[in-house]
């Protein structure tokens, strides 16, 4: 069998308030997109930073490719949790072609890959601008375009459509289905349960630190599935 492009077993990290992640299963697949959704709090962005050893576990493991963190190969994995990162006072290029080096693309590469990915978020006509002049769905663009340019094997993104405009997400999603079909597998969460449903093979709800079940993509009404697996397992706890 195909190793998984991340795989997490028995995650557990808990906050002094009792909230955090507790005990999760979780695999993305080569080619698969695969959605996370769940209300605010119920530890989305908690989920991705230990998957990607952002944050310790207080118990359980991930691999990526099949290897533990210490022998990941960091430049096949692509992620935006929280904040893009970019250097303000560089211009998009410049930030993409210092993130292109750190994940190791060969110098031949960069410029081709670069212009590239800029075309492909459309920030063409933003490229040789200072980052610390972007509007925020801009800066969101170029964190993305940063993530994504090196077409990694794994993609991480939280809430990856925070601030684009309907364009970004249409761009966005394009882009995402691209590297899917080429066999990137992608963990992605949102909070809009539509656009999930547009690109997404599997739809995973999480409530309280815990997955509490999947929805069906092409399901109908989706938001009323949704809230019904969150009431049961709240009128469970
Ligand atoms: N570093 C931390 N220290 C203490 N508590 C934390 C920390 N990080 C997250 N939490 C808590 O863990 C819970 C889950 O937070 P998380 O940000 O993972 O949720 P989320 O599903 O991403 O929410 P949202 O949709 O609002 O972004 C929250 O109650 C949050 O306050």
């Amino acid at each position: 069998m195909a190793e998984h492009a991340v795989e997490a077993r028995g995650l557990i990290r808990t906050f002094d308030d009792g909230t955090g992640i507790r005990g999760v299963d979780l695999a993305v697949t080569p080619g698969e997109v695969h959605a996370l959704v769940g209300l605010n709090g119920a530890g989305k962005s908690t989920l991705m930073r230990l998957v990607l050893g952002m944050l310790a576990p207080t118990a359980g493991t991930v691999t990526i490719a099949g290897r533990g963190f210490e022998q990941t190969d960091w430049s096949r994995v692509g992620h935006l949790v929280e904040y893009p990162l970019a250097y303000r006072e560089l211009t998009c290029r410049q930030n993409l072609v210092l993130g292109a080096r750190l994940h190791g693309v060969m110098a031949e590469e960069i410029v081709r890959m670069v212009d590239a990915t800029i075309a492909e978020l459309g920030l063409s006509q933003y490229a040789d601008r200072r980052t610390g002049k972007l509007s925020l769905g801009n800066r969101q663009r170029l964190g993305l375009a940063s993530a994504l340019q090196h077409n990694p094997g794994l993609i991480v993104l939280d809430e990856p459509t925070n601030t684009l405009d309907p364009a970004g997400v249409i761009l966005l999603r394009e882009a995402l289905l691209r590297r899917a079909d080429v066999g990137a597998g992608i963990l992605v969460s949102s909070h809009h349960l539509d656009e999930v449903a547009r690109i997404a093979q599997r739809i995973s709800v999480l409530n309280a630190g815990r997955i509490i079940g999947t929805l069906d993509p092409r399901g109908v009404d989706l938001e009323r599935s949704f809230f019904e697996l969150v009431r049961r397992d709240d009128v469970a706890a």
